[in-house]
């Protein structure tokens, strides 16, 4: 989570802290001081020297409290954000036929809102503990130095707290883990069923979902009350402990100064500036105790938080590609159209007893168009899927332009790669930032991009923010030609790869898309698979998938 460079933060952020409460002591000796001289009426001219040490010492206090706090929450900032990344990176490699992979809702839950649960973790609860060390030990001694039975009442009142808080923490753990787990959950559905909402209102199951999704919440609702509750015992636990530690010290020091307690000093009674310093000292001894258990629910959640986020960052395991960011930008990208060469390929998906391929071969020549013809589940998007690198075959190879298709080399190989279905996913916003996604463009690239779609009037006309989610406000034609301008963009582009880019539309916006698919093509080499027989007799071969496999059988 936090690497060297934060524990050294962290630890000189804490040592300020710490530094901080601990000058409380000579600011505790001065105040007890001049009362006492302000008892015994002596000079007052001694009396305005301390009140201004009192106060040069306050000021001292606040300025080493703000910079360590400053510090703490800056390193906890920091430490969020390197796992935030660690975890978008770890999603990102998830391969999109992986049906194990987190759920959109769950995943958003956790690295928006919980990952936030680790700052106070961070920033609050480790600081409050190693203050909850230190300061109540110096405190002790310079109470032991003065009283020791002062110090044995401090004493026997500090181990019950951390006793009581350490039962109650294993408790809100738990809790707070379950109560994480819900929020993922119910996160994950609700998402679901908006992106599904119009089928759910088509086929009148509303109400069946608005009733799961109030169970939901009221089990949420339960889960956080069961935190909450264990906060407020931990901190009512503490207040009393802390309360009757202070009380106790209260009532010997004042029987002792009315001579009615004459033992627990080292010799000589206590004088009433000693008394005094040792009664302000004892709220001090608890405080750092206090702050620990109002920051316990703080490690509690920032603990469970902190392990949803190492869940998600998990990079092993089957269904998980490399990842694209860990591409240099500088790698070889190569931009003449690739020869494709499939030899004996077997695949099948996990969990599944049937083969998609089995010894399947495929050679495709530079600049070659190709249509893959084939009935429904005969595997077409699968191949599509095994040439982008986005899953792994289990035996036999696939090579690109010369280059062996392997887990290492997809990244790179995938930078000359477009990818074209039949639903591409637009994002609400501009055209034109639908187009870069982000990454540094040539605002002209863009431009012409938009005029080879037929998309810079609609981008004209509507201005900004022309798009909904999910490509609300363009239709299923618009919403091709915007995938179409994606790959007319990219200048690295020398393979297309097409999953039915013609499904679903007319027969003339089907053509318009072809022309248009074919004019991007140019040079390039191009594998579609399709239904769409015009589409596929403009290519310059057809592999009818049904055909392979009636040779393969025979
Ligand atoms: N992610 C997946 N996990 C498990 N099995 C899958 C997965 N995706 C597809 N399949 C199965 O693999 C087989 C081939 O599917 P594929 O989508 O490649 O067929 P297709 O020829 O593209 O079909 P269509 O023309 O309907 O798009 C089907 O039997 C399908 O059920």
């Amino acid at each position: 989570m936090s690497g060297p460079l934060d524990i050294a933060t962290n630890k000189a952020s804490a040592a300020l802290q710490i530094t901080a409460s601990l000058l409380w002591l000579p600011q505790a000796a001065l105040i007890a001081i001049a009362i006492g001289d302000i008892a015994n009426a002596a000079g007052s001219e001694r009396i305005g020297w301390l009140a201004l040490g009192v106060l040069l010492i306050g000021i001292l206090r606040a300025f080493f409290e703000s910079t360590g706090s400053r510090m703490a929450f800056r390193t906890a900032r920091a430490a969020v954000t390197a796992s935030r990344n660690g975890v978008v990176t770890a999603l990102a490699a998830h391969s999109p036929l992986d049906q194990a992979r987190p759920a959109s809702g769950r995943a958003a839950s956790v690295v928006v809102e919980q990952a936030e649960m680790i700052v106070p973790y961070l920033a609050r609860f480790e600081i409050a503990r190693m203050r909850a060390v230190f300061v109540p030990v110096f405190i002790f001694i310079s109470v032991l130095t003065l009283s020791w039975a002062a110090a044995v009442v401090l004493l026997i009142a500090a181990p019950l707290i951390p006793i009581f808080m350490a039962l109650i923490g294993w408790r809100a753990q738990q809790a707070s883990e379950a109560q994480l787990i819900e929020a993922g959950g119910m996160n994950a559905f609700l998402l679901d069923r908006l992106r599904g909402i119009a089928t759910i209102r088509s086929l009148d199951a509303v109400d069946v979902t608005a009733r799961r999704l109030r169970t939901d919440a009221e089990s949420l609702r339960r889960r956080t009350m069961a935190v909450l509750k264990i906060a407020f015992l931990s901190s009512a636990v503490l207040e009393l402990f802390s309360a009757l530690g202070v009380a106790m010290v209260a009532v010997y020091v004042g029987f002792h100064l009315l001579g009615q307690l004459g033992f627990g000093t080292w010799g000589a009674p206590l004088s009433l500036s000693e008394g005094l310093f040792i009664l302000l000292l004892a709220p001090a001894f608890f405080e750092p105790l206090r702050e620990l258990s109002s920051a316990w629910h703080d490690r509690a959640a920032g603990r469970a938080a902190r392990d949803e986020l190492a869940r998600l960052a998990t990079t092993n395991g089957p269904g998980m590609l490399g990842s694209d960011c860990d591409v240099q930008q500088t790698a070889h990208v190569e931009r003449r159209a690739p020869a494709v060469h499939i030899k004996n390929l077997s695949f099948r998906y996990p969990g599944s007893e049937t083969p998609v391929f089995d010894h399947f071969d495929l050679s495709v020549a530079p600049g070659e168009h190709v249509a893959l013809l084939g009935p429904s589940g005969s595997g077409k998007s699968t191949l599509l899927a095994l040439l982008a690198g986005l899953t792994t075959s289990t035996s036999g190879a696939i090579s690109i332009g010369g280059d062996r298709l392997s887990d290492e080399s997809a990244a790179t190989l995938r930078k000359s790669i477009a990818w074209i279905g039949q639903r591409p996913h637009v994002f609400a916003g501009t055209l034109a930032s639908n187009i870069t996604l982000g990454r540094t463009s040539d605002p002209a690239n863009v431009a012409s991009a938009l005029h080879f779609a037929r998309l810079d009037e609609i981008a004209t006309v509507r201005g900004l923010n022309t798009v909904g989610e999910n490509g609300i406000g363009l239709s299923g034609g618009e919403a091709l030609r915007l995938a179409l301008a994606r790959i007319a963009a990219s200048a690295n582009v020398a393979l297309i790869l097409g999953d039915e880019p013609t499904a679903h539309l007319d027969a003339d916006t089907a053509q318009e898309i072809t022309d248009n698919l074919l004019t991007l093509a140019r040079n390039k080499t191009l594998i579609v698979a399709t239904h769409d027989l015009r589409l596929a007799a403009r290519m310059d071969r057809i592999v009818d998938f049904r055909r392979l496999r009636l040779e393969k059988a025979a």
